[in-house]
């Protein structure tokens, strides 16, 4: 394990209290509501918050004694908080200054980091003018300027309009697979964790509530937050620009996408069937029922079969269906209701 922590930190009205273990190359998501501690662990870890009780540990040294500018770690802010006097160069050359580098290897570190991040031409350019997308990848140049073994995101996305979210989570997964220290980030968009996470850690009231892969935890959710919270099915798979595959199942979908891609639509996008419906609508398959729990005012069906999906049926329908745990089950969502996006 590349990082290992117990962060303990009192306020009058609130303790957070929580184990954190990352491995190395591992996106590590925290996720949870507002005033949940996710900030503050953020702030820990960064050495911006001091510890009340526990340790920090990346690669077996103790680090939570260091001071916030000796530690290996870079931190992208929710605001990005680039310096606005400065170019996106000397933004990102800032930290290496800040440690010792040479100004020369600082630039050539630097220039090296925005050639990666495809930002060659914005060099010379200042914060205020550049795109939203454009202001976050300077920020995350900057934060791994330092060569961290530990990166950490607050809100990464927040900044960005809905559009180019969508756009930008799936370039910054890309990104952040490419570092190969610990990565933890913060979230409080049901989406982005499950797109950028390769483990969830969902704290409510300063302690763990859950813990697992995005799957696992929209399989199985046990709190209230968290039944709300992955209001999805979600699968990754490979799309061939016209379907997306996920083991034995090709998805039709709005959006058309090659190469790696994730797959979603909402439980009440998700019809079912007793007999296989006539026609032949796209996106059927064969399943059975695994269990049926109250969700609002509707009743959630989780159906097992070649890929496991959650479907929300009226109480009529229930009647109906006969849901009765075991029984086989004809599955059918919607193209138009299935969005397809890039991994
Ligand atoms: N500087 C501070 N002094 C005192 N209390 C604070 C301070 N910062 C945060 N808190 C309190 O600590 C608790 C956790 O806050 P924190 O910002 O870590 O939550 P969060 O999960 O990041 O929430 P959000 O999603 O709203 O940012 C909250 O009750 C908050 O009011």
């Amino acid at each position: 394990m590349t990082l290992r922590a117990r962060i303990v930190v009192e306020r009058p009205a609130f303790r957070l209290d929580l184990d954190l273990t990352v491995g190395r190359g591992e996106v590590v998501t925290l996720l949870g509501p507002n005033g949940a501690g996710k900030t503050t662990a953020l702030r820990a870890l960064a050495g911006l918050t001091p510890l009340t009780e526990g340790s920090i540990e990346l690669d077996g040294v103790r680090i939570d004694r260091e001071p916030a500018e000796r530690r290996p770690v870079g931190v992208v802010f929710q605001d990005y908080l680039l310096f606005p006097h400065l170019s996106a160069l000397d933004n990102v050359a800032f930290g290496p200054r800040c440690r010792g580098r040479s100004k020369a290897e600082a630039r050539l570190l630097a220039r090296e980091l925005l050639d990666r991040m495809g930002l060659a031409e914005f060099a010379s350019v200042r914060p205020r003018r550049l795109s939203g997308g454009q202001a976050q990848r300077v920020a995350l140049a900057r934060a791994l300027a330092v060569e961290p073994r530990l990166l950490l995101l607050d809100e990464p996305l927040a900044a960005l309009d809905a559009h180019t979210r969508l756009e930008i989570r799936s370039e910054l997964r890309r990104r952040l697979s490419g570092f190969d220290g610990a990565t933890v980030l913060v979230t409080h968009d049901p989406l982005d964790a499950m797109v950028l996470a390769d483990r969830l850690v969902v704290i409510e009231n300063g302690a763990v509530v859950q813990e697992g892969t995005p799957t696992e935890i929209a399989r199985r959710p046990r709190t209230d937050y968290v039944a709300r919270l992955v209001g999805l099915n979600l699968y990754r798979g490979e799309g061939d620009g016209d379907r997306v595959r996920v083991g034995d199942l090709a998805f039709a979908a709005e959006e058309h996408v090659t190469g790696p891609a994730f797959v979603a639509f909402a439980p009440r996008a998700v019809a079912l069937y007793r007999a296989r419906p006539d026609g032949s609508p796209r996106n059927l398959w064969e399943g059975r029922i695994d269990g049926v729990e109250r969700h609002g005012d509707n009743v959630r069906v989780h159906v097992e079969g070649p890929v496991p999906v959650a479907a929300d049926v009226t109480p009529a329908a229930v009647a109906e269906l006969d849901l009765t745990p075991g029984r086989p089950i004809w599955v059918s969502v919607k193209a138009a209701e299935t969005h397809a996006y890039p991994a």
